[in-house]
């Protein structure tokens, strides 16, 4: 069975109030038909407003498209009951670009990271601290970072945690919505090659929204392109890592 089966998914916006008079009405998606299996990365290639991060909100449960339906694990989204929705929801994560912002100042990277786990799991205090340790360490990181707080960290190492935290209940899909762009090169290329080591040794799969087409040759196996909301061609992806590294 497929993991993620997107099928004609059209979301308008309604563009009547006040702050959205300068934009053009009827934008959004439109008509977008996909598969993702597990284990694969389907990229999403696009320039800005073509409509990738509706994509990822309607992926993410948390736009309901105007028509058109999407199954995950053979359980249609915006249909599915309160079980069902707290299993995707612990199923399907995600990473956005701004790390720093996605986190809260005042907690530790070990709070941070152990919080998704708190929710789902009942871990002891040990069991969590080892946990968050083998987490950090997965990414690159030292497990001793856990004490510290996310504003004595880089924007690299946060990106780093804030994955960390995203991979923590073994989701099986994790929308990565423009993880690398506000890093520099080299912090984006290490990031990107642990993205693909998770990928091929634990079989998550991901959906990848970018507007570099470097990146998102580099780590999808197929990628859409978009326009205007619309799909308007697929492609095979896959770089070899020498591509990227140049
Ligand atoms: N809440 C909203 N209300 C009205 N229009 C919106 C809203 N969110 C997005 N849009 C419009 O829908 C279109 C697609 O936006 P979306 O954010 O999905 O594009 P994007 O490809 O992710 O762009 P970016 O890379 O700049 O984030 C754009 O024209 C945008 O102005």
């Amino acid at each position: 069975m497929s993991l993620l089966i997107a099928n004609s998914l059209t979301k308008t916006y309604n563009n009547s109030g006040w702050f959205r008079k300068h934009s053009p009405a009827g934008k959004g998606v439109k008509d977008l038909s996909f598969v993702l299996e597990q284990g694969a990365c389907l990229g999403i290639l696009g320039e800005s407003g073509a409509g990738k991060s509706t994509l990822g909100k309607i992926v993410l449960g948390l736009l309901p498209p105007d028509s058109g339906n999407i199954t995950f694990n053979g359980i249609d989204l915006y249909q599915s009951d309160r079980k069902a929705r707290k299993q995707w929801r612990r199923d399907i994560q995600v990473v956005f670009q701004d790390s720093y912002s996605a986190m809260n100042p005042r907690m530790s990277i070990r709070d941070i990271i152990a919080e998704p786990l708190r929710n789902y799991e009942r871990l002891s205090a040990l069991e969590e601290q080892k946990k968050v340790a083998e987490l950090l360490e997965t990414m690159g990181l030292s497990p001793q970072e856990m004490t510290k707080r996310p504003k004595q960290m880089s924007g690299g190492q946060l990106q780093r945690v804030n994955i960390a935290r995203a991979i923590a209940l073994k989701p099986k899909l994790i929308v990565l919505d423009e993880p690398v762009s506000s890093l520099d090169m080299v912090i984006q290329k290490q990031i990107l090659i642990h993205l693909k080591q998770l990928k091929e040794q634990s079989g998550i799969s991901y959906l990848f929204i970018s507007h570099d087409s470097m990146a998102v040759h580099y780590l999808a196996d197929q990628i859409a392109f978009m326009k205007n909301g619309e799909f308007v061609q697929l492609a095979g992806g896959s770089y070899h890592a020498h591509d990227l590294l140049g």
